[in-house]
């Protein structure tokens, strides 16, 4: 295993379309399909043993470490900004060929943006801002504008927004289009990603239509969730929204990334995303300019699987796990 220096940035933008209602309109999501696909997705053997080191060494460089709580202080993103840095013990990287792993980029809050920008100078390793009143997303649509001009101004190079839920749910699909426009103009030359809150939209149709009108406003990146909703993450939602970015390539030749994030901690739960996206998207999708992790605790587990992977402690419940 080596080294290898991944793009941190995509180079190709998403200029989005037109909305294309009758496009939107034709998204369909057969949900009892879906589900029972997803369903079989956690028991395939799509990792081999040999790989699985190397396959969580690329969740992590495919991680927006995060930390979104009401009690983030500057102390806690400069300890999260360390990690990212070096998210594993030097010796078990050392010891993977793995030297120089960071995670793709640290997520925070806007106000914490200075100290995570100042925190990482030097390491390549993007600021993402959650911007627009995250999580409700319901302040006045004119101070979520400012939200996202100051985050940008402050540092952040990616911007996760968060969508009105009320457009989708009423099928306001024009609302939802120049919502999004709007804020995709308002990051200025920083990738946005659109985060869809997909536990409040009430159907996978939805789910798979608002991903379609987000890629038409321009979104870089589609996102699950907050990580506040109730249901966060999950296979079937995947399942729709990485389809919806197939046919939007398939349709405009334009790749946009997804981020599933809220609620995934687990190491094992890691490499059955990161094999649903090689099936459903090939490995191109496996890049940190158009896959991300959005989570808080998903690299304690990664780091102590390394750590019996590299000590020959590995568990017997684990090997089962993942096959
Ligand atoms: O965007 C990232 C999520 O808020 C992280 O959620 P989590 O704390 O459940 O990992």
């Amino acid at each position: 295993m080596t080294t290898t220096q991944l793009p941190q940035v995509q180079d190709q933008r998403n200029d989005g379309t037109a909305l294309d209602l009758d496009w939107v309109m034709a998204a369909q999501a057969n949900t009892s399909a879906i589900e029972r696909r997803a369903k079989t997705l956690p028991g395939r053997r799509s990792v081999k043993k040999d790989y699985q080191a190397a396959w969580l060494c690329k969740a992590i460089s495919l991680m927006d470490l995060t930390t979104l709580s009401g009690d983030d202080s500057e102390g806690r993103v400069r300890r999260l900004c360390a990690k990212a840095r070096q998210p594993v013990a030097q010796p078990i990287l050392h010891a993977l060929g793995m030297e120089g792993l960071t995670t793709g980029a640290v997520c925070v809050y806007h106000d914490m943006v200075p100290t995570a920008v100042a925190a990482l100078a030097g390491s390549g390793i993007p600021v993402a801002a959650v911007s627009t009143g995250f999580p409700a997303g319901l302040s006045p649509f004119h101070l979520r504008i400012a939200e996202i001009k100051e985050s940008v101004a402050a540092g952040a190079t990616e911007i996760d927004i968060v969508i009105s839920r009320r457009h989708a749910l009423t099928g306001n699909w024009k609302a939802l289009y120049d919502e999004m426009r709007e804020m995709r103009d308002a990051c200025g030359d920083a990738h946005v990603k659109a985060i869809l809150a997909t536990g409040e939209l009430g159907t996978l149709r939805n789910v798979a239509r608002a991903s379609l009108v987000c890629m038409m406003a321009g979104a870089d990146f589609i996102k699950t969730s907050t990580g506040k909703e109730p249901v966060n993450a999950t296979l079937p939602v995947t399942l729709t929204m990485i389809r919806a970015i197939r046919d939007y390539q398939d349709r405009t030749g334009t790749r946009v990334g997804y981020k599933p994030a809220g609620g995934i901690s687990k190491a094992k739960d890691a490499l059955v995303y990161l094999s649903m996206i090689k099936d459903e998207l090939g490995d191109r999708w496996l890049q940190p300019d158009l896959f991300r992790f959005g989570a808080s605790s998903l690299l304690g587990d990664i780091e102590r699987q390394l750590e019996h992977h590299v000590t020959g402690a590995y568990s017997a419940s684990w090997r089962h796990a993942i096959g």
